[in-house]
């Protein structure tokens, strides 16, 4: 089945619905590109048409696109080869594509706000400079405007995409009906832009779920459809983060979601601060790390009637822990782990795995969650900054664990605080931050010499292996014995070390 959202992408900044200043803006951008030679930043909500504008724009102009995701590792090195060159003009799709008649490149760096994230210092500033001296237009996507650096804002334009009023979504299901030879109910397509409010995306992916099968859509179809699932998550957010909801509705109301309670947990944790206050935080976070700790038991005992523990916690739990109502509509946002599209989790969890000495599920299920409740956007610092220090995390770690990715620079000054407190702990022979976790006795007494040059307990195990001698050999044995030992303890003794 194809796409509808694909197949009915506007190919003209003509076709695209509503933002009718912003896409005016993003056309005058370009006819005064020779002028100013600026890059472009469109940002806004998920699902608005800031891509499709971009696209559109370069159909318009008869340009041909470049695209290059800012998640994607691959994007820092064509970054890198192309920052420097593009002063020169040369175009970024490689040489042979260069044309001194004057055919012009859009290039289109979706993910923008993402940057940070995946690009070490240099690479970040790699971008800046492209930016600042590409020979080609460029287009940054953004969802968070300010979590792009500052250098970045500076170097920019930027124009914000709202999000899509009902008024404009509603012709766009009407044409793309028309298109299908669907008939409609027009209270059937008006109910669909009612739920999807703002995201037209996700309002053409509705009508394709809905209409799938059907050569006439009525009220009554759209309505059905919604009952006939099992409960969708944002209503459930709804009812435990915002409604008058007994402890006891909130947890049958888990049950009907289709979502396992680790995911759960994920979605109430990633949105329970956009309506919770900070003391209602406090009680809630106490739930979930109870949540958390009976999802550990499920898996290390495969106990499966656990779950029911985690989702009483996750539900009744975090309900009761607010005090009121709260009114208006939410926003409510896929967790971290849904739509990181590069591997960053999983390079999280297999740093806390290798350097923590869990295996990766008591890494990912036990160790992860904790790290989160415990260094919710980056607080407390000193707290957040050990971590750093003691897993090693990168910035695009830290930002996932402590789900600030906002915070760019914060973020960052945490990376360099690690950095400095790793230098330290190796000068002082301290082994890390959890040296009861991992090196033994005699690890560390060998680490004395020759361990001087390993910054970690992970480090200096390769360095003890590849000593070859027979001292050695035994430490080596005694390491890996180790972190299995640790893993018994299911993480809460890692988690006691490193505080
Ligand atoms: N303004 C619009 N007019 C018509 N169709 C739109 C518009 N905005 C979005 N769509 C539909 O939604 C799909 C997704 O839009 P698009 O990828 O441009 O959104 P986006 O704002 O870039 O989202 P994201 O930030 O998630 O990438 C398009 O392919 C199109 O089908």
């Amino acid at each position: 089945m194809t796409d509808w959202t694909e197949t009915y992408r506007p190919s003209s900044l003509s076709e695209l619905r509503g933002n009718d200043k912003a896409v005016k803006g993003v056309r005058e951008w370009a006819d005064t590109w020779d002028d100013h030679r600026e890059a472009l930043v469109l940002h806004g909500s998920p699902g608005v048409g800031k891509t499709s504008a971009a696209h559109a724009l370069a159909a318009d102009m008869g340009w041909e696109t470049v695209e290059l995701n800012a998640s994607d590792q691959r994007t820092a090195d064509v970054i890198e080869r192309y920052a420097g060159r593009a002063a020169n003009n040369a175009t970024l799709g490689g040489s042979s594509g260069g044309d001194d008649t004057g055919g012009r490149q859009l290039v289109i760096l979706d993910e923008a706000d993402n940057i940070h994230g995946n690009y070490d210092r240099g690479g970040k500033s790699a971008v800046t400079s492209l930016v600042k001296s590409a020979g080609q237009p460029v287009v940054l996507i953004a969802n968070q405007y300010y979590d792009m650096s500052r250098g970045l804002r500076n170097a920019t334009q930027d124009i914000e995409f709202r999000d899509v009023g009902k008024r404009s979504i509603v012709p766009v299901l009407r044409d793309i009906c028309r298109k299908e030879g669907i008939e409609f109910d027009s209270d059937a397509l008006d109910r669909i832009a009612e739920r999807n409010s703002g995201d037209l995306r996700g309002a053409v992916n509705d009508l394709q779920a809905v209409a799938d099968g059907r050569d006439h859509l009525t009220l009554e179809d759209v309505i059905t459809g919604d009952r006939d699932r099992s409960m969708d998550i944002f209503p459930f957010l709804d009812l435990v983060l915002k409604e008058g909801t007994s402890a006891q509705e909130a947890l049958q109301s888990s049950y009907d979601v289709d979502e396992t309670p680790d995911d759960l947990t994920k979605w109430i944790e990633d949105n329970m601060l956009k309506v919770y206050d900070a003391e209602e935080a406090t009680r809630a976070y106490d739930y979930l790390a109870d949540a958390d700790v009976w999802l550990g038991r499920v898996w290390a005992s495969q106990n499966y009637s656990y779950w029911r523990y985690a989702g009483d916690n996750l539900s009744a739990g975090v309900a009761a822990a607010r005090d009121g109502t709260k009114g208006g509509w939410t926003r409510w946002g896929r967790p971290q782990f849904y739509h990181s599209t590069s591997n960053t989790s999983d390079d999280v969890v297999r740093a806390i795995a290798e350097r923590g000495g869990f295996s990766m599920d008591t890494a990912r299920r036990v160790v992860l969650p904790y790290l989160q409740a415990m260094t919710h956007h980056c607080k407390p610092r000193d707290l957040t900054v050990a971590m750093a220090a003691a897993y090693e995390f990168e910035e695009a770690h830290v930002s996932l664990v402590t789900g600030s990715g906002e915070t760019t620079n914060k973020v960052q000054s945490i990376v360099e605080d690690a950095e400095e407190l790793r230098a330290e702990q190796m000068e002082a022979h301290s082994g890390g931050a959890f040296a009861g976790v991992a090196p033994s006795t005699e690890a560390e007494a060998n680490g004395g010499d020759d361990g001087a040059e390993s910054d970690d307990g992970q480090t200096s195990l390769a360095d003890a292996a590849g000593d070859g001698d027979g001292d050695d050999d035994g430490d080596e044995d005694e390491r890996v014995a180790d972190p299995e030992a640790a893993e018994e303890d299911d993480g809460q003794s890692g988690l006691s070390d490193f505080m």
